[in-house]
Formats: C-alpha cells, sequence, structure tokens
C-alpha cells in the first residue's frame, strides 16, 4: 500500500477541552478510507486538519509527503474538499461555478469532461439556487475535482439526501476512486461506509476505537451472525443462554434473535430439533455494520 495520508498522533483541543486526542492512521492510494463517528467525535476537525484548514496543536500529518500546516497551498493542489455545507451564490450557473474554480488551479481538469462524468452536462445554464440536493452534491463532487486531485475529501456527502440521490452519489464515488483518486469519507451512515469504505477509522471522544475493513470490524465485534425465529413452543431462556458464542438474546411479540457465530447456528438447530420444536421464518444474517458499531463503541451514530 502506497501511503498518500499520514496521520500520526494528531491532537486538537477547544477550550482546553482535547477534541481530537490522539489519532493516527495511514490512508493507501486509490482507496476508499471512511471516518466514522457519532456526532462531535472530532470527524470534522481531524479532515480539516488534514485539509490544512485548521491547525493541529500536536502530532503529524502527511499528504502526498505534504505538511497541510505548512504548505497548505501546495496540499490545496493534490487535495481537493467538498466540506460539510457547502454553499454557492444561488444566481451562479454549473457553468460559471466549474468555470470559476477551474480558474482557482494552475492545471485544472477539463471542466466538460468533469460535468459530463458527473452527470451535469444537461444543467449548466441552471443556477446553484434552484438545483435539488442532489444536484447540488454532484456539482460540488466536480468542484472538489476540478483541481485534478490526488485525494478528495469528502464530508457528509449524502447527509438530507432521499434514498435515491443518495445511491446516486455513491455510484459517483465509486467511479471517482475507479478513475485513481483516493477519497477520505466522512459519514453518519453505517449502510453508506459498509457499500463504499474499503478501510474504516470508528472514532469515538477523539479516539479511533476500532480501525478494519467493514467484514473485519463485523467479524470482530462478538455477534456477527444474527439468527432470527418464531418458535411454535416457548423454548427455556436458560437454554438459550447456554448456547455457545452467544452475544445476545432478544424477545419480541414472540419472536427470538440471537447473535453469535455460526457456532451459535449449529446449535439452535440441534436444540430445535432435540426440543420438537418448529421455527417459523427462521432467518440467518450477517450482523450490519451497526450492530459492530454498538458492539465496539457503545453508542449509537
Ligand atoms: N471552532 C471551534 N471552537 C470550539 N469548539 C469546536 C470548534 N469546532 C468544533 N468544536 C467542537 O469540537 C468537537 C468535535 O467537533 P467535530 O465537528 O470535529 O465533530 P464531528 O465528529 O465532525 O461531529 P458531527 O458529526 O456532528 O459533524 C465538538 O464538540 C464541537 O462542538
Amino acid at each position: 500500500m502506497n501511503p498518500v495520508v499520514e496521520v500520526s498522533d494528531l491532537r486538537k483541543s477547544y477550550g482546553g477541552r482535547a477534541v481530537v486526542d490522539g489519532v493516527s492512521f495511514t490512508i493507501g492510494e486509490g482507496e476508499i478510507f471512511g471516518i466514522l463517528g457519532p456526532n462531535g467525535a472530532g470527524k470534522t476537525t481531524t479532515v480539516e486538519c488534514i485539509s490544512g484548514l485548521r491547525v493541529p496543536d500536536g502530532g503529524q500529518i502527511r499528504v502526498a509527503g505534504l505538511d497541510p500546516a505548512h504548505d497548505r497551498e501546495a496540499v490545496t493542489r493534490v487535495l481537493g474538499s467538498q466540506l460539510q455545507e457547502s454553499e454557492l451564490q444561488a444566481k451562479l450557473t454549473v457553468q460559471e461555478a466549474l468555470e470559476l474554480y477551474a480558474a482557482f488551479y494552475p492545471n485544472p481538469a477539463d471542466w466538460r469532461a468533469l460535468a459530463e462524468r458527473l452527470g451535469l452536462t444537461s444543467m449548466l445554464k441552471k443556477r446553484f439556487g434552484t438545483l435539488s440536493g442532489g444536484q447540488k452534491q454532484r456539482l460540488f463532487i466536480a468542484l472538489a475535482l476540478i483541481g485534478n486531485p490526488k485525494i478528495v475529501v469528502l464530508d457528509e456527502l449524502t447527509t438530507g439526501l432521499d434514498p435515491r440521490a443518495r445511491r446516486d452519489t455513491w455510484e459517483v464515488v465509486e467511479d471517482v476512486r475507479a478513475s485513481g483518486v483516493t477519497v477520505l469519507l466522512v459519514t453518519h451512515f453505517m449502510e453508506e461506509a459498509q457499500r463504499l469504505c474499503d478501510r474504516i477509522a470508528l472514532i469515538d471522544q477523539g479516539r479511533i476505537t476500532a480501525l478494519d475493513t467493514p467484514q473485519g470490524l463485523i467479524a470482530r465485534s462478538a455477534g456477527s451472525t444474527v439468527i432470527s425465529f418464531t418458535p411454535s413452543t416457548p423454548i427455556d431462556d436458560e437454554e438459550l443462554a447456554a448456547l455457545p458464542a452467544l452475544a445476545s438474546v432478544e424477545h419480541k411479540n414472540g419472536r427470538i434473535t440471537l447473535s453469535g457465530t455460526d457456532e451459535t447456528v449449529n446449535a439452535v438447530i440441534s436444540l430445535l430439533a432435540r426440543n420438537h420444536i418448529t421455527a417459523h421464518q427462521l432467518r440467518v444474517t450477517d450482523a450490519t455494520l451497526d450492530d459492530a458499531f454498538l458492539n465496539l463503541t457503545g453508542a449509537t451514530s
């Protein structure tokens, strides 16, 4: 893995309160790397330090070998940002915004090709104020890419979008990566992180609580498999509690939901057979990143 972003022991405090408290990670070239965590965890502060928008109190950051606190100008040439709550003048058209931003860079991308890639060609004459949420986000991605960056930072890209626009935006992010750009993605959405990210850093109260692939995070948390069924006759709680590798048991409206491992699944099936119990609507599913997040941090996002 060729590292393009290296963060080591990053620290930032506001008014004596540490909001980023010793964060370290490395992002490899071509990765989609996710930062996931609850509100106020320090995600935006971390990416703003990486982008050179905030100066860290301690630690080291290298972006394509550059220090963003000292080489901010050079960093803007290799790193493009779509930051949270971006706004443009309502009367600016899509084309004007693309031309304006292209003028900021010495070697900008061909904005017409970029507009085509992001599905903006048919709306070049539309004013920013009349765009839908999804169209605005696609424009912000285009503006983040217009300087031909190696790395793009996308912060809460799909917040406020409807499910269709969110899925369309995910496809755009996958295309961006396929074009060779490394993506640093900040998100609240587990489904988004699970679908897009190669690796995820879970951040809670300014610290990384886990860093792994989505599957790795799920497997690492207790209860990576979920079994649910409605038994034909009640099952003794003690028998359930004695199941091997059991992580949790939940009863709801006569339905039992267990989380555990493959070993738990086998033992449940034996238990049902032994007791001549029929399991209605038996479902065995993988735990989601949501389950893993709760399990690994004890928090909600
Ligand atoms: N300029 C500032 N001055 C004082 N406190 C700040 C400042 N910027 C951020 N904070 C505080 O630092 C903490 C971390 O904020 P940050 O925006 O990095 O979190 P986040 O994980 O991105 O949260 P969210 O998911 O809500 O965007 C929060 O408690 C926030 O209130």
